[in-house]
């Protein structure tokens, strides 16, 4: 948190109107442009990220960017005049090629890695029968529907030191201090999570 302000002010020096050299507050809130008092307030961008189910898989995807192995759930970033249920449709349409047939929040995050984002976690489901994914390859470079019982042993040995204890696992999750981990072991926990309506 601390470092993402720090980043955000080394990244803001200068007024984009003036060109003037800005001054951070006494607090370290906001910047000030002092030929033409614009103020600059700090920037968080928010992303949701979704964790879809047919009712009885989840599906996991993974960037050429993520470390070896590593599958998660589909994030993407709220373009400018949309909802949150609107970016989650786009996104997973966009990505993997599905309709969202019912959507519920579950929480939410700061994430500072690399710049600051507000990460809104949801639940989406698809209807059964509409699963056949069209994965964007632009995008992503592998997505795959997983059965609760796979996740649920995943997660189990998704530490190191489990790892090597029970041998390789086909894949692993994020860590537990990411929300997609969180969004991840709710599903596995709770089968019972039925999402309303979007
Ligand atoms: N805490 C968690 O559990 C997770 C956090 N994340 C974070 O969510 C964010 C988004 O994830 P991905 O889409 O996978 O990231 P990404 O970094 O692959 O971004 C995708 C594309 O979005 C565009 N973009 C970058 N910054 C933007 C902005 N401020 N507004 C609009 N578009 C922007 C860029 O064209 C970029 O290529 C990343 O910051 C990532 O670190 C992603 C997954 C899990």
């Amino acid at each position: 948190m601390a470092q993402a302000l720090l980043r955000w002010h080394d990244a803001h020096q200068f007024c984009s109107r003036s060109g003037q050299p800005t001054k951070k507050n006494v607090s370290g809130s906001k910047r000030v442009c002092p030929s033409n008092n614009i103020i600059y307030y700090p920037q968080v961008a928010p992303v949701v990220i979704t964790l879809v189910s047919d009712g009885t898989r989840c599906l996991l995807v993974r960037q050429s960017s993520f470390p070896k192995g590593m599958y998660s759930a589909l994030a993407g970033f709220c373009d400018i005049g949309e909802s949150l249920e609107e970016t989650v449709r786009r996104e997973i349409a966009e990505e993997v090629g599905l309709e969202v047939d019912r959507l519920h929040y579950s929480a939410s995050q700061h994430w500072p890695f690399p710049n600051s984002t507000l990460m809104i976690a949801c639940h989406a489901t698809v209807k059964p029968g509409q699963t056949e994914l069209q994965v964007n390859l632009r995008e992503l470079e592998a997505a795959a529907w997983f059965s609760r019982d796979e996740v649920a042993t995943v997660l189990r040995r998704n530490n190191p030191s489990n790892q090597q204890q029970s041998g390789a696992v086909p894949f692993w999750l994020p860590p537990k201090l990411a929300i997609a981990h969180q969004l991840i072991k709710e599903w596995v926990e709770k089968p019972t999570c039925s999402p309303l309506p979007a």
